[in-house]
């Protein structure tokens, strides 16, 4: 498969970078001024584009790349793909799910167990010598029975949703449409803003499309109130950005946990000094034995396409 022209899109994961030159004739096209430069003299090697969440297949892209066949994503979301030219191209499509699940649902416990119990604040209580000078660290919430509302019930919705549950969090959701394997142990809400009026945490765990875009707006976030917590491990355009952090500056929300913004890697400087806001850098899937995983899926989908074999998880 050596001759085979491969595009990386930008820099992700070394063991992917080797695995893919290992086996492919590898396109890195930050080494290239622009895109423009890149196509000009190789647009017609490429074969397979790889990219992930910074930077996807837009249609220019696809476009440009007449010999394109497959796109994989380095991710389970695909909000960075142009799908529907994909699909008129008929250009395959392939991501990384399940493997990244766990890591992703932890990540949403441990940022709402940061929150309420601020972990990050009372670490930097420790580290700067406060506690020795100081009196007894403030109390703080208790996350453990609060009720757990959580936007998209699909395999990260659900692992959050088994992990809730196992911290005895009564579990509620709301998605497109209600979910029989759900069954009754968890309440669905056809409504969004219902099941904001009743949990006190809120987790994103859908996927971002042009219908949950802002799905989270001022009115779900005033449902929720000023006890309640926003946990996001989705995608930062899910949630109205500017509404989330005037509510939290005017104290009508009371605390978040964010792993994704609207605009990565800035996050808004009013953030910055908020105790009951805690952040990460879209790191959810970031565990060294998921990206392995990922990567391994990403070589074992472009392996099975070359090879005429079945795409081991197929989008399109
Ligand atoms: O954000 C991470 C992913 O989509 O895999």
């Amino acid at each position: 498969m050596e001759s085979i022209g491969v595009l990386l899109t930008c820099p992700m994961y070394t063991n992917l970078h080797e695995q893919l030159a290992n086996r492919f004739n590898l396109f890195k096209l930050w080494n290239f001024s622009s895109f423009q430069s890149f196509s000009q003299t190789h647009a017609n090697s490429v074969r397979a584009l790889v990219c992930d969440t910074k930077i996807g297949a837009d249609a220019n892209t696809i476009d440009s790349l007449p010999n394109l066949e497959i796109v994989s994503t380095y991710s389970v979301g695909l909000d960075k793909i142009d799908l529907k030219k994909c699909r008129e191209k008929g250009i395959r499509v392939v991501n990384t799910p399940d493997v990244l699940t766990d890591d992703v649902a932890d990540l949403a416990i441990a940022l709402a167990l940061a929150v309420f119990r601020k972990i990050p604040h009372s670490d930097g209580y420790v580290k700067n010598g406060l506690w020795k000078h100081g009196s007894d660290y403030p109390l703080t919430t208790k996350f453990s029975g609060k009720s757990v509302g959580i936007v998209g019930l699909g395999r990260i919705g659900s692992a959050i949703a088994k992990r809730a549950a196992a911290f005895g969090c009564p579990v509620s959701y709301h998605s497109r449409s209600e979910k029989p394997e759900a069954g009754s142990s968890y309440k669905y809400y056809p409504n969004i803003l219902d099941l904001a009026a009743n949990s006190q945490i809120l987790v994103v765990a859908c996927a971002l499309t042009e219908e949950t875009r802002h799905i989270v707006n001022r009115q779900v976030i005033d449902a929720l109130g000023p006890n309640g917590v926003i946990i996001n491990i989705g995608r930062g355009p899910i949630i109205d950005q500017r509404e989330l952090v005037s509510a939290l500056v005017e104290g009508r929300l009371g605390g978040a946990g964010l792993d994704v913004f609207e605009n990565e890697p800035n996050v808004p400087e009013e953030l910055m000094g908020l105790e009951n806001v805690v952040l990460t850098p879209h790191v959810g899937t970031d565990t060294v034995e998921t990206c392995n995983d990922m990567a391994d899926l990403v070589i074992a989908n472009l392996e099975a396409h070359f090879s005429g074999k079945p795409l081991l998880t197929p989008v399109l």
